[in-house]
């Protein structure tokens, strides 16, 4: 890539990304400068980390304007320094689609002049001099708005969130010159817990790049894909199309051990029946997002909770309410539960099943009263058996 310079931010402060998931590793920002007879900025970063953005802007073009603002996605952490940057070069237009301005004009109140803004739709192209753009829209992976820019003229996708991952860039910018091995498992959790729900919609737009040719992807989050382009394609086709391998996620929840020796029954009798890749997760321990990303990766699934004031466990009430949110397919379910007066966790979580997931059933649903019986521990042994023989 020659004249495409990355101008991003790393953000090792944040704690939980939306206030909901963990970065282990942090995140990065991504904003790209195409450096032509124009001058046009891909996406911002997000405000906090301002002053750094605008210092690594001036590195590349010094006193050059900007020309051109290309805003591909309107989430803030990629729109939260348009404001700014705009106090910083007010001539320079901001390139979006009619979506994104409503956004920016309630956001920001930025775009609200027509000689300010350059509203383009499917298939509009714009100029650089050397560098062509080809804007091509891709609603709803994984808001309205969102759209991709490619330069055909060095085959580089800015493809927005797309494509992108969890983990904060530790020097490097292209995969290349990069050990990418914590990138995988962070793209995985990245897309389960955010565009997991458009799996349709990601689709769709993968469907509207195929054929083109691509030699780099630039992302928002994580590093320029060059090297593994078929790779991270490839991965975020199997996500989207919610392929699963033979695998099994056990959750459950436990306040006082009894739903937990269950669930440990459970497991041992499934490895016993062959089954490698098994997992368990307690859904009061463990941030969601990392059952979330298992849950789709592997393709048996295991939910057991206490009943909880006639209904079920709330750490277990929110993981279903996030399954069904996320439209998840291509899954086997086995349940268990327990109760001391009159169960009720059983009976919900095959109630949401049968409205939300639709998944298959295996086994017979386990009720476990007070404690384990040599009765209620045979039905999780065969629980886990019957799981063990549905994914060979
Ligand atoms: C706050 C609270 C509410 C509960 N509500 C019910 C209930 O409505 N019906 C019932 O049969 N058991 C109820 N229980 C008992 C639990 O279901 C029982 O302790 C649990 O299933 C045992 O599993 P555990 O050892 O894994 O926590 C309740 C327990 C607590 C602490």
């Amino acid at each position: 890539m020659t004249n495409i310079h990355p101008v991003g931010v790393n953000d090792r402060h944040k704690t939980l990304f939306e206030g909901l998931w963990p970065l282990p590793y942090g995140v990065s920002y991504n904003s790209y400068i195409i450096d032509d007879e124009k001058v046009a900025l891909v996406d911002t970063v997000e405000v906090d980390f301002f002053s750094q953005f605008i210092d690594n802007v001036r590195r590349v073009i010094g006193d050059r304007p900007i020309d051109y603002i290309i805003v591909n996605h309107m989430e803030p952490d990629h729109s939260g320094s348009l404001a700014l940057i705009k106090k910083y070069y007010p001539d320079a237009k901001i390139v979006g689609n009619k979506k994104t301005f409503d956004m920016m004009r309630g956001y920001y109140n930025v775009g609200n002049e027509e000689d300010e803004i350059v509203e383009v739709a499917n298939g509009d192209t714009l100029s650089l001099g050397t560098h062509e753009l080809v804007f091509t829209m891709i609603p709803m992976v994984h808001w309205p708005e969102t759209m991709v820019t490619l330069d055909v003229t060095e085959h580089v996708l800015f493809s927005g969130d797309a494509f992108g991952c969890f983990g904060a860039l530790n020097g490097a910018f292209v995969d290349s010159e990069m050990n990418c091995d914590v990138y995988w498992n962070e793209m995985q959790r990245y897309y389960s817990n955010i565009v997991g729900k458009y799996g349709v919609p990601v689709q769709q737009a993968l469907k509207k790049l195929a054929g083109v040719q691509i030699d780099y992807i630039c992302p928002t989050h994580g590093p320029i894909w060059h090297e593994h382009i078929a790779r991270v394609i490839g991965e975020y086709d199997r996500m989207s199309r919610y392929a699963t391998e033979p695998g099994l996620v056990i959750c459950y929840g436990s306040m006082y051990g009894n739903t937990e020796r269950a669930a440990e029954k459970i497991a041992s009798a499934a490895s016993r029946a062959g089954v490698k890749n098994i997992v368990l997760h307690d859904v009061s321990r463990e941030n969601h997002s990392f059952i979330l990303s298992d849950i789709f990766k592997y393709s048996g699934l295991i939910l057991g909770a206490p009943t909880y004031n006639n209904g079920i466990y709330p750490g277990m009430e929110m993981l279903l309410s996030e399954l069904a949110g996320r439209c998840i397919k291509n899954h086997y379910l086995g349940i268990f539960g327990s109760f001391t007066w009159a169960g009720q966790a059983v009976k919900k979580i095959s109630e949401w099943n049968e409205k939300h997931m639709k998944f298959e059933l295996v086994g017979t649903p386990v009720e476990i009263k007070q404690s384990l019986s040599a009765e209620t521990e045979a039905a999780c042994e065969a629980l886990g058996k019957a799981m063990a023989e549905r994914l060979k």
